[in-house]
């Protein structure tokens, strides 16, 4: 069921704006809310900035130098702002996963995929982190297709095994937020297909926020679409709405196809 209008707030940006080390700005004052155990989906024409605003909420920005952030994204419920200087980014990604536009497991066993992000927090309990990798692969879909070779190289699987997989590795440390970025855009109809019904399911445990330049999984995927155009968000609201009565005439554009 999807909900029409955003309920409790998971995540909070607010006036965010963010520059790129050369100084272009790519983010301008973006204010949005990500429902808690929602799926918000970012759209937008390329280089709208979808995938500058994702990053920003695990930090991945602050791997390459001279990048800046301005305003804050506070997340519950402990009401923190992750860009906040005083705050780990390494913390923040603990609690904040991202899956990416290509399957990239590690080269490392079906198992060690999973077991990463348990062994980087210091877990060394055999027991423990074999219910935590079937608790991941169970959640991403992918146990009972995997069971009996856990230790078999992870590239062996096929693309859409290899991208549930990666889902399972973020799952392991028990995410509250994941983020995906294009997830299903290196992927056959049947994989994506099965992406989009996890997702689906997913969002009963995290809140999830998805990149798609796929209009048909935006609506099909999400309860509540950003559209965005040149750095800024033009328009919020419940999916439904957004695609059948989008205030904007930017959005109305975008979505019937004259531009983009
Ligand atoms: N590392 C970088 N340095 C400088 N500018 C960048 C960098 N990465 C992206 N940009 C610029 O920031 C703007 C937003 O890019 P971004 O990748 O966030 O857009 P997008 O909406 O995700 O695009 P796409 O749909 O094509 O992936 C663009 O103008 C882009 O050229």
């Amino acid at each position: 069921m999807k909900p029409t209008a955003p309920t409790e707030a998971k995540a909070v940006a607010q006036n965010l704006s963010f520059y790129y080390g050369n100084g272009a700005q790519a983010l301008k004052s973006i204010n949005l809310t990500l429902a808690m155990n929602c799926v918000t989906a970012l759209i937008g024409p390329s280089g709208c900035g979808k995938s500058t605003f994702l990053r920003c909420f695990n930090r991945m920005h602050d791997l390459y130098p001279g990048n800046r952030y301005e305003g804050q994204i506070v997340i519950n419920p402990d009401s923190i702002n992750i860009l906040s200087p005083e705050i780990d980014p390494i913390e923040v990604r603990m609690r904040i996963s991202m899956v990416f536009q290509k399957p990239n497991p590690f080269p490392k066993s079906i198992y060690e995929n999973v077991a990463y992000g348990l062994r980087v927090r210091g877990v060394r309990q055999r027991a423990l982190i074999d219910d935590k990798v079937e608790e991941a692969l169970r959640g991403a879909a992918l146990w009972d297709e995997v069971k009996d070779r856990l230790h078999a190289l992870a590239f062996n699987l096929s693309g859409g095994q290899q991208q549930r997989l990666c889902i399972a590795r973020a799952l392991a440390t028990d995410p509250e937020i994941l983020l995906f970025d294009e997830p299903t855009s290196a992927l056959d109809p049947i994989a994506t297909d099965s992406i989009e019904n996890l997702i689906g399911q997913l969002k009963n445990k995290v809140t999830i926020l998805i990149v798609t330049h796929n209009m048909h999984q935006a609506a099909r995927v999400s309860d509540f679409t950003a559209f965005m155009h040149m750095g800024e968000l033009v328009e919020f609201g419940a999916t439904d709405v957004i695609f059948t009565t989008p205030k904007q005439k930017r959005t109305e554009d975008y979505i019937t196809g004259r531009y983009g």
